[in-house]
């Protein structure tokens, strides 16, 4: 057994410095973008099933590969329009001109002949490369989100629907929460100098990491002051709904919808570990990672899980009518978040759309439930959709006696002030937007329980 361990390493360095060559990076991202069509399957779970089956590439390979593909399903609409096609090879092609920025020669120089690269440009190829452009193509398509989702988005952003729908197809940049639990952003900085981060412009405990051309940022994960809990990966966006949500220390707060806990840690550093927080979800399985976040950051939080199958018993009901706060990141559609998640766009359907909104409704009553009178509900949404952000908080007013809206300009004013100019104050809350704010799609309100 002892011998193996030395070849074992040396056949790793080899696994990892494996490199396939470009045109070969870009035939792997047509099959993994064929098979997502194929199979409407999300694309993390296309992408591994391919570093499954072809073990030889390596770990550089398989992040390459990864980028071209996200890249491609950001532009997957307006690319095909250029290419006058939609097979996968098209919208590759269309979105190394579109997204990368590639000229058609620099493509056709891509495409070589060689082993496992794609077949070379054909004639009209070419031509749509040098020639395709977006100038009458249809909001949805020059947007790349789908047709029947843009008079929801259109009703919210108006005549910045082109500007925010671009910005919604870019990538995302790499943000990191310093966890203040540990120390201040200013102390932390020259220990993560290498990183060569930029404060965040709104959050005070973000930086923003830069990412490469191929959009890879470093491999935060595995650095030791990760480990050491000095930050959380989080966009500004998830820091900016945390500290909306105006946490305070001795408060009762309870994070109801906690998932793997990135607002629950984000409050209880806001509030130096002062409050009594209490995480919960609905799905144990969501909740697992929450143990160790907790502990590497040295967060203070009771996590609550429910049972599965029979056993199942609501955790919180000795909390009734207790809560000073309840923190509802609610299941949404993540209209916010398609920088990041570009599959989720495609696979959206009207009927999702009913789906995330029968669950908000559940929230919302399970939160109405818990908050004392005088305590607030934060009601917080990755989404850009209206009819599960005002909307949600329509109907739930409607059929819940005593809750008051607090005006979201109110909050922004005493909490975070410089973002008041970029936001958008909807009826309830406020949305930031890609093109506004530079995060995801966030959506947050407050409710005040009067009675
Ligand atoms: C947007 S995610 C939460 C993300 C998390 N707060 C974070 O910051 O990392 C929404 C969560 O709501 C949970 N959820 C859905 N229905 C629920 C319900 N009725 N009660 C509690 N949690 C629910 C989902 O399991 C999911 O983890």
């Amino acid at each position: 057994m002892r011998e193996a361990w030395p070849f074992r390493d040396v056949l790793n360095r080899i696994l990892e410095e494996t490199t396939l060559t470009p045109a070969a990076r870009c035939s792997a991202a047509i099959e993994v973008l064929a098979d997502i069509a194929a199979r409407r399957r999300p694309a993390a779970d296309a992408l591994k099933d391919w570093g499954l089956s072809h073990r030889f590439a390596g770990s550089g390979d398989r992040a390459a590969i990864a980028s071209l593909v996200y890249d491609a399903l950001r532009r997957r609409a307006s690319s095909a329009w250029i290419m006058g096609d939609d097979a996968p090879r098209s919208v590759l092609l269309g979105s190394l001109r579109l997204q990368q920025g590639l000229a058609a020669p620099s493509i056709a120089a891509l495409l070589t002949a060689e082993r496992f690269a794609p077949e070379p440009l054909s004639a009209e190829e070419r031509v749509r490369l040098e020639q395709g452009d977006l100038a009458d193509a249809p909001p949805a398509i020059a947007g790349d989100v789908p047709e029947w989702v843009l008079p929801e988005l259109e009703s919210l952003l108006g005549t910045d629907l082109l500007p925010e729908l671009k910005a919604l197809a870019r990538r995302a940049p790499l943000d990191i929460r310093l966890n203040a639990l540990k120390q201040s952003r200013d102390e932390a900085l020259p220990g993560l100098a290498h990183l060569a981060g930029e404060p965040t412009p709104f959050a005070p405990q973000g930086l923003r990491i830069p990412i490469g051309a191929d959009g890879r940022g470093p491999a935060l994960h595995v650095e030791p002051e990760f480990l050491d809990g000095w930050y959380e990966i989080q966009d500004e966006g998830s820091q900016l709904a945390a500290l909306l949500a105006e946490p305070r220390a001795g408060e009762t707060i309870v994070d109801l919808c906690a998932g793997g806990g990135g607002k629950t840690l984000a409050l209880a550093s806001q509030t130096g570990n002062g409050a009594r927080l209490i995480a919960s979800d609905d799905d144990p399985r969501r909740l697992a990672p929450i143990h160790e976040r907790l502990r590497r950051s040295g967060a203070a939080a009771e996590v609550r899980t429910p049972r599965t199958g029979r056993a199942r018993a609501d955790v919180l009901a000795d909390l009734d009518g207790t809560v000073d706060r309840v923190v509802v990141d609610a299941p949404c559609t993540g209209a916010g978040t398609w920088r990041r998640n570009p599959d989720a766009k495609w696979r959206l359907r009207p009927g999702s759309l009913e789906t995330r909104i029968a669950e908000q409704t559940a929230v919302l009553d399970r939160a109405a439930r818990l908050v004392r009178p005088g305590g607030r509900i934060v009601y917080i949404t990755c989404s850009l959709l209206p009819r599960e952000n005002d909307g949600a908080l329509d109907a739930f007013l409607g059929r819940t006696k005593g809750f008051a809206v607090v005006p979201a300009r109110d909050v922004v004013e005493r909490v975070l002030p410089g973002l008041a100019d970029s936001v958008r104050f909807t009826r309830h809350g406020l949305q930031m937007s890609p093109a506004r704010t530079g995060t995801d799609g966030f959506y947050v309100a407050n409710l005040e329980r009067r009675s």
